[in-house]
Parts: C-alpha cells; structure tokens; sequence
C-alpha cells in the first residue's frame, strides 16, 4: 500500500493542478453514481443532488429570502414525500400531516433519533447526544421523563407555577406602562418576560428587565450561529464559526457549573426549589449515575432555554402583529376579557373554558404563525419504511409542520388571519388533529403545556390592560414573511400600547 501511495504521489507531482483537480472530481463522481445506485435503497423523488454540495445551490437559489414557503413550490414538483440532500446529509422531507403521522408515530421506533453524527452537533452535545432535545434511545426516553415529571413537581399543572406567570405578566405590563403609549419595540421584554419563566424553573429565581443575567445574551448569540441547511453538512467544519460557538458553549456551562455550586451550599433536601435542586437530589440518590450525568443535566438546562424562550416569546411578538392588523379581533377578545375577568385580577387557565374566541385567537397564531417551521430534526435508528419508499438507517428526517398547517386542504384561506374558523356555529372551539405546530409522536414538544399557559395567561393580561396600535407614519408590521432562522419571528416591528 505504501508503494502505491508513494506512486500516485509521484504521478501527480509531475502532472500538475488541473490534472490533480479533474482526477478529485471524477473520484468523487463515481463515488456519488455509486453511492446513489444502492439497490436496497429506495428513495422518494427530489431535486438533482450533486456530489458533495447536494442540493444545496437550487436551495440557496429558491430560498433566497429563507421563508418557510420558499420549498413549498417544490412539493408541487416532486410530491408530498421528498428526498433532498444538504451537503452529504440525506434528508427527507414529510410534507403531510398523514406522512407525518405515518413517520412519528407509527414508526416512532425507528424515527426518532437525532442525527447527531452531523458534524456541528457532534462537536457540541457529542456523537452519543446529551440533554433531551439531543438524545436518542433508552437514555432519552428517561431524561424526558425526569425533565417532563420535574416540570410537574415545580409546578406545571399545579397553581404554583401558574401564578409566577400570572406575577411576570403583571411585571410585563408594568414595563409596557412605562412607554407611555409611545412607540417601542416590544421584542426584547417579551423574550425576558418568557425566559424568566424558564429562570424560575431551573434556577429558581426572575431577572429584572434591566438586569439581564450574563446567560441570556450568551444563550442568543449561540442561538443565531449555526442556522440553515449548512448547519446540517460537514462543510460546517470550514463554514461556520465553530471555534467562536465552542467559547460560547463553554461559557455557558461555566455560568450554569457557578449557579449548580451555590445550589448544592444551601441544598435541603427537604425543600426542592427549582430544577438544579431536583438534578442534586437525583445524584445524590444516585439513580442510574450513568444516565444523571451533569453533563447530560447541563444540556437539559440548556434545552429548556433553547427549546423554551424564543418559541413562546415569538408566539406572542407574532400574536402582536396579527392583533395590529386586525384591530376588531383585539375588540372582540377584549370584550370577552371584560366580560369573564373584568380588570380586577389577572387571568387564569381556568378562565380559558369560558373564552373561547380568545382561546381560538391564540390557536390561530400558532396555525398562522408556527415559530418552528421545519420542528426538530428526526433521525432513522434503522431501516424504515415510509410511504413505500426504503429509507436508510441515519437519514434525517423533518416534518414539514409549515406546509401542514398552510395546506388549503386543511385550513380554508390559509394565509388568512381568521379566528373564527375554530368556532362552531355555536361559538364553541373546534380542535383539530391537523394543528400541530408542536409535531406530533413520541417526541412531541415536551414544554406544550407550559408553552400553552404562559401564551395565554401573557396574551390574555396584555390585551386586558392594552389596545396594540401601529405607530402614526408606520407601516403594519408583514403577518406573513418573518426571520427564519433557529425560530421564525417577525421582522422588527414599533407598537404603541395605549393603556384602557
Ligand atoms: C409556542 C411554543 C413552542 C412551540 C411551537 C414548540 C415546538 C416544538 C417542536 C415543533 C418541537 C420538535 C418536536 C419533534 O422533534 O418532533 C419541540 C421540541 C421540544 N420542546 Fe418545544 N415548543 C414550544 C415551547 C416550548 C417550551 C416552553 C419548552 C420548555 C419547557 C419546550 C421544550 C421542548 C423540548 C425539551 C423539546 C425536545 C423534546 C424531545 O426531543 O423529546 N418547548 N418543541
């Protein structure tokens, strides 16, 4: 083998570049025809893949904006199940909530993986995954249930941790009142409002607005490296900014390592007070020590803030847009409000079964609006079958939550901001099964219910004390086109938020 090696080398340094560069490529060719002829493998239709880019260039071509709808046209062209590649990666994309359904949840044994073989997710949680968000298999079907039963023992479907929402929604309203109904932004104190609520849970403690705890900036700043299909594709590796994310990374543990040390110096068993608490408890009961590492509960910490912030605050900066334009929906949910808590107390969950034009506003800005397009990213453990195609071990796979909840076929008018159409002929809520902006299966959303009840208790007291008008001379914030990067929020936007 040396001796080849030693021939070949000896060859092309006396051939020069272009023979060397033409050689490289038809390698890789041939490595490409060979790769895409595996007879086992069947892969639903899609885009020409070139080697090594994929599909790249057409998705850099037709997602020139980097909406939701930019692949929507290609549905039209390949049908509903596609086969693309990012780079190297295969992906395959579920554009139904039937194909959806068929993939999370029939097959939920075979499709819920992450792909954590993808180089930037290797380099931050590790080829074996950490946390919930990132882990697959039997370790992650237990930490989802310690961080699913731990949001329940601190309070999530008790009154405890309902009334820190209702408290932060008050603070929230209070901050606003400082505008004096003049135009502001109201993006940033939404997201400290939200992330505070994630604060309470693991650490225990609400930030002041003005006080911003060293993480949230940390946290944001890690959240906006690393988007887009490059994220997905070993190009990664000389694309993105890997050395700045790791020193983002690290920083971020060294601040949540501080807040564990001055937990365990006042830790009493006897009396658990937020997440970090929980986590000592278990490891000092020394339950499966190889699942309750710190380092796995460091990642969960992380999940909770990256998976809990910016999706719930975008649902409200989006609830914000969709009321500005449509100033007689705000009428009629704060007639509703009058009428069911008048401006005496903050609302309640409680009071949601008694609301239902309020509750069918927030349901239509999650249809509308859903701030994760394309979910999370699922990964085959192993062979599957899926509409009839053969789809690989170590595909990627992603739902096209977007396109469900856009389908004319399920929602009439989808592009049209209409509360009314969760509403019978009686004025009671409709459900559907096809609203799914928190994917459905095993790996469902695992924060939905606290996710539900910070948006309504924070819509709900917002609009009890405020009329959302769009600033004289400005124009009305786009329901549609947003940022579409980790989470899809709207484009920067004024209100005035005029006190009743
Ligand atoms: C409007 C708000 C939210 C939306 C629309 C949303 C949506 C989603 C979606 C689509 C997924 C991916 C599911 C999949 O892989 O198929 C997900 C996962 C997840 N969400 Fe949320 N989410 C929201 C709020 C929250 C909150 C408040 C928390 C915090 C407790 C949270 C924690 C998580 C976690 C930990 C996962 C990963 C679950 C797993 O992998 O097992 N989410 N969410």
């Amino acid at each position: 083998m040396p001796k080849v090696a030693y021939g070949l080398f000896e060859y092309f340094s006396t051939v020069g570049l272009p023979t060397v560069l033409i050689f490289v490529a038809g390698l890789l060719l041939s490595l490409w025809i060979l790769s895409s002829r595996n007879p086992r493998v069947k892969w639903p239709p899609g885009p020409l893949c070139f080697p090594v880019v994929g599909c790249l260039p057409q998705l850099i071509i037709s997602g020139r904006r980097r909406q939701p709808t930019d692949l929507l046209p290609w549905y039209d062209t390949y049908g509903d199940i596609m086969h693309v590649k990012f780079g190297e990666q295969h992906v395959i994309m579920l554009g139904t909530y039937e194909l959806i359904q068929e993939a999370f949840v029939k097959n939920a044994a075979t499709v819920s993986a992450r792909p954590t073989w993808i180089y930037f997710l290797r380099q931050t949680v590790g080829k074996d995954g950490a946390g919930v968000i990132f882990k697959s298999g039997h370790e992650w079907k237990e930490l989802r249930r310690f961080t699913l039963s731990s949001l329940r023992d601190l309070g999530l479907g008790r009154r405890s941790l309902e009334e820190r929402i209702q408290d932060e929604a008050r603070y929230l309203v209070q901050n606003i009142e400082d505008e004096m109904g003049k135009a502001f932004s109201p993006r940033d104190r939404i997201g400290k409002a939200v992330s505070n609520i994630i604060s309470i849970i693991v650490f225990g403690a609400r930030y002041d607005y003005n006080d911003t705890p060293e993480m949230l900036p940390v946290l944001e700043q890690a959240m906006r490296i690393g988007q887009g299909p490059l994220f997905f594709t070993n190009m990664a590796r000389f694309l993105l900014p890997i050395k700045k994310i790791m020193a983002l990374i690290d920083k971020l543990y060294s601040l949540i390592r501080q807040e564990v040390e001055r937990h365990r110096q006042s830790f009493d068993p006897t009396d658990i007070r937020d997440f970090i608490d929980l986590f000592i408890k278990v490891t000092q009961e020394k339950q499966d020590p190889e699942i309750y590492t710190e380092w796995n509960v460091f990642r969960i910490i992380v999940d909770l803030y990256l998976a809990g912030t910016d999706t719930t605050a975008n649902t409200l900066r989006w609830s914000l847009v969709h009321l500005m334009k449509r100033s007689d929906v705000q009428k009629k949910v704060q007639q509703e409000i009058d009428q069911v808590i008048g401006q005496g107390r903050v609302a309640k969950m409680e009071d949601k079964a008694r609301m239902p034009f309020t509750e069918a506003t927030i349901l239509e800005v999650f249809r509308m609006s859903p701030v994760a397009p394309l979910g999370a990213p699922h990964a085959t453990s192993e062979t599957t079958n899926l509409a009839g195609y053969t789809i690989p071990k170590g595909t990627i796979i992603l739902g096209d939550l977007y396109r469900v909840l856009h389908d004319k076929n399920n929602f009439e008018d989808p592009y049209k901001f209409k509360p009314e159409r969760w509403l019978d002929d009686d004025g009671k809520v409709i459900k559907s099964d096809k609203l799914i902006p928190f994917s459905i299966g095993p790996r469902v959303c695992l924060g939905k219910g606290l996710a539900e009840m910070e948006s309504f208790i924070f819509f709900t007291t917002l609009l009890q004390n405020f009329t959302f008008k769009v600033p004289e001379g400005e124009k009305p914030p786009d329901g549609v086109e947003g940022f579409n990067a980790s989470t899809f929020t709207p484009y920067s936007y004024n209100v005035c938020a005029v006190r009743r």
